[in-house]
C-alpha cells in the first residue's frame, strides 16, 4: 500500500463485514505520569494459550471461525483526521509524537474512539527501534527519513549493537496502555519493518524510489549486507517479542519494500531473515498470530506463505479471490481495498468493500 493513504483492511474473507462495533467506549484515555519506566517493570509471558474471549481479529488471524470478518485500517491514525492535525500542530516532530507514551497512546485512539475498529495499531514506525541498535535518524518534513551514518561497509557495521529495549520504554507503555483502554473488545496491533525493507533505509540513507546502493550491495559487499540482515533479524524478534509481552495481540511484519527485489533475489536477501524471525518469535510467543505485507506482492504470495506466518496481507493490485485460490484456506488473508476509494462517496466505498468480502 502506499505510505500515505490509508487502507481498509479485513482479515479472513469468508464472512460478511460490519465495520461498526458493537462496543461502547467512551472513556478517556488513561495517561500514567510522565515517570521513567522501563521494560523490565511490565514484563509479562507471551500467552501460550487460546482463549474463547480472544478479540476477533486475533480468532481471524489465527484461522478460528468467526461471525464476520474483522475490520481495522492501515496507517489508521494520521492526517486526515482533524483532531490528529491539531495535536500534530502542538507537537510538530514526528519523533517526539511517536517517542512519548501520553502522545503515542492519545493518537492510536484517536480512530478507535471515532470508528471502533476491531484492531488499535499502535503509534509508531518502523523506524523507531534504530537507534535503540545503533542507528540514529531523522524524520525531514520534506524527505522523510533520514539516516545519518548509513551502513554500506564493514566499518559502519561496527557501529551495530544488540538491541536496548530499555531504549524503547515508550513503546511497551504505551502498548499496556491500549491493551487496557480497548478492554477486549479490539485487537492491539504492534508492527515492525522487515530486515530488508529496513536495510533499504540504513544503507540507501533515506527513501529510495531505485534501491540502486543496497541492489549493487547484493552483488559488491554480499557479507557486509547479509552481516547487516542478520543483525536487523536478531534485534526485529527481540523487538516484537518485546511488544507481545507488552500487550500487543498480534504482529503486522512490514516488508514495504520486498517486491522490488525480483522473486528469486528476494529468495536470497528478504526470505530468510523472515523465517529467521519468525522461528525465534514462534518459540517464544507461539499464540501470536503474525501477518506478513509487502508492497506489489503478486509475484510473492506463494513464497510470502511459505515463511511460515499466519495471515498475508494483499495489496490492491491481487483480486482477493484469486489470492485465496493461490494461498489455500489453511492461512488467512487481509486486504485489500484501494485506498484511493476512501475519497469515493461512502456507497461506492461500502460497494467496494462488500465485493472484496463478498
Ligand atoms: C514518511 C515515512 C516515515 N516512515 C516511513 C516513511 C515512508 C518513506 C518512504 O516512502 O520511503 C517508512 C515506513 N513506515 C511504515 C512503513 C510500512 C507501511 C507501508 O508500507 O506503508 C514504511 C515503509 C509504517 C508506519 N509508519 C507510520 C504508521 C502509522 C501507524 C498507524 O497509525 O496506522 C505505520 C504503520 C506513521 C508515520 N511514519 C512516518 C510518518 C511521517 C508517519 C505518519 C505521521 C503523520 O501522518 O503525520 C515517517
Amino acid at each position: 500500500m502506499g505510505f500515505c493513504s490509508p487502507t481498509i483492511v479485513v482479515c479472513s474473507a469468508s464472512f460478511f463485514i460490519h465495520l461498526a462495533s458493537n462496543s461502547i467506549f467512551s472513556t478517556r484515555p488513561f495517561f500514567p505520569p510522565k515517570t521513567k519506566c522501563f521494560s523490565k517493570k511490565f514484563h509479562v509471558a507471551c500467552s501460550t494459550s487460546t482463549s474463547p474471549s480472544d478479540p476477533l481479529l486475533v480468532k481471524a488471524a489465527r484461522g478460528d471461525p468467526v461471525s464476520r470478518p474483522p475490520a481495522w485500517m492501515m496507517r489508521q491514525a494520521g492526517r486526515y483526521m482533524s483532531v490528529y492535525r491539531k495535536l500534530a500542530e502542538r507537537y510538530p516532530s514526528f519523533r517526539e509524537r511517536s517517542e512519548t507514551t501520553d502522545l503515542i497512546v492519545e493518537i492510536s485512539l484517536q480512530p478507535w474512539e471515532a470508528f471502533h475498529p476491531d484492531g488499535v495499531i499502535i503509534f509508531s514506525d518502523i523506524l523507531t527501534p534504530l537507534p535503540a541498535f545503533g542507528v540514529p535518524f531523522d524524520i525531514e518534513e520534506v524527505r522523510g527519513p533520514v539516516i545519518q551514518s548509513p551502513i554500506y561497509s564493514e566499518e559502519g557495521l561496527k557501529s551495530l549493537h544488540p538491541i536496548d529495549l530499555e531504549k524503547l520504554h515508550f513503546v511497551g507503555e504505551s502498548l499496556r496502555i491500549l491493551r487496557r483502554e480497548v478492554g477486549g473488545n479490539a485487537a492491539v496491533l504492534g508492527f515492525v519493518g522487515a530486515p530488508w525493507t529496513i536495510a533499504t533505509y540504513i544503507v540507501e540513507g533515506c527513501t529510495t524510489r531505485t534501491y540502486t546502493t543496497i541492489k549493487t550491495m547484493c552483488h559488491t559487499a554480499p557479507h557486509v549486507l547479509r552481516a547487516l540482515l542478520s543483525h536487523l533479524a536478531q534485534a526485529i524478534s527481540d523487538y516484537i517479542v518485546f511488544q507481545v509481552e507488552s500487550g500487543a495481540h498480534c504482529i503486522q511484519i512490514f516488508d514495504s519494500w520486498g517486491g522490488q527485489l525480483p522473486p528469486d533475489m528476494w529468495e536470497r536477501w528478504s526470505r530468510p531473515y523472515i523465517e529467521e524471525i519468525v522461528s525465534i518469535v514462534k518459540n517464544k510467543c507461539p499464540q501470536t498470530p503474525l501477518v506478513l505485507y509487502i508492497n506489489g506482492n503478486g509475484g510473492l504470495l506463494e513464497r510470502m506463505k511459505a515463511t511460515g506466518v499466519d495471515v498475508i496481507g494483499l495489496d490492491w493490485t491481487v483480486d482477493m479471490e484469486d489470492g485465496r485460490k493461490r494461498l489455500g484456506k489453511e492461512i488467512s488473508v487481509q486486504g485489500n481495498v484501494d485506498p484511493a476509494c476512501l475519497f469515493s462517496p461512502l456507497p461506492a466505498l461500502t460497494e467496494e468493500i462488500q465485493r472484496e468480502i463478498g
